[in-house]
């Protein structure tokens, strides 16, 4: 991207999430992630990274502060306006999220959802185009083979590629994934992050990681945010960052666990 094409994505003011009026998860963040980047979060168990993405789409609701989406609040929407925000926001999760006894297939039109009425997706009733779109996305993640395989048939690796498939279908502007590789081993956890490359690179998709490896983040992320005790300590371009940052972060007084 060129420094003309910059344009905020994502905006945190002032965020703040205190859970049970008493753990902080987050104190005071302000944060801003722009159109196109492929951004990673580090940082120690409990740190604040799973909270830092939860609030982003709103899976839990934030103490203090705003959260921008492309310029609209999604703190403050409600309803509709909040399905719609959500809607440009895709997850990944560490445990891969899918319907396990379903088809691969039915999977990936999970992802279309938000943009039907719920009565058509309770009988099925997806269009022609979508099952068409669905296989492509199974292409794309090198899955095609298993469109009609049952999702608890497949490995761990495969799991998290048909979530990324679904991901693709939904097609969001943002993308979170939170610790996508945490479950599987290092040659598919490779594979799982150049699928991720992929929806960033040839979509254009914001992408925010959270990752334990280091070895992971440092191939695959452009931009760096350290996090400890619910505040950044760092933010910079991963090719300027030295790896006293990670040593930092990591070992920086926190006891881990
Ligand atoms: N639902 C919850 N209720 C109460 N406290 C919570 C809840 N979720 C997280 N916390 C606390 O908030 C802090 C930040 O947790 P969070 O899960 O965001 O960290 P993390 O960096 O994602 O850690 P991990 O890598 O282990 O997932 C921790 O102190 C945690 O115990």
């Amino acid at each position: 991207m060129t420094d003309s094409a910059i344009e905020p994505m994502i905006e945190l003011r002032n965020v703040k999430k205190v859970y049970d009026k008493k753990v902080v998860g987050l104190k005071k963040v302000n944060l801003t992630i722009n159109k196109g980047e492929f951004v990673v979060v580090v940082g120690l168990s409990g740190a604040g990274k799973s909270t830092l993405l939860r609030s982003i789409n709103r899976l839990i609701d934030v103490t203090e502060g705003d959260i921008l989406i492309d310029g609209k609040s999604i703190t403050k929407a409600r309803g509709k306006k909040l399905r719609l925000l959500r809607r440009n926001i895709g997850m990944i999760f560490q445990n891969f999220n899918l319907v396990k006894r379903s088809s691969v297939l039915r999977n990936v039109l999970a992802g279309r959802v938000a943009y039907y009425p719920t009565w058509k997706t309770i009988f099925n009733l997806f269009t022609k185009e979508d099952k068409e779109r669905a296989y492509e996305a199974l292409k794309q993640v090198d899955l095609a083979d298993k469109v009609y395989a049952r999702a608890d048939e497949l490995s761990g690796g495969q799991q998290q590629r048909v979530a990324i498939a679904r991901v693709l279908m939904q097609n969001p502007k943002v993308i979170l994934a939170d610790e996508p590789t945490a479950s599987l081993d290092p040659q598919t956890s490779l594979k799982v992050m150049e699928d991720l490359k992929m929806l960033n690179e040839k979509h254009g998709m914001t992408v925010i990681a959270n990752l334990h490896s280091v070895e992971l983040a440092r191939k695959f992320g452009q931009r760096v945010i350290g996090i400890r005790a619910g505040e950044i300590i760092y933010d910079g371009k991963m090719s300027a960052t030295p790896e006293s940052v990670f040593t930092k972060i990591y070992n920086g007084g926190e006891e881990d666990d």
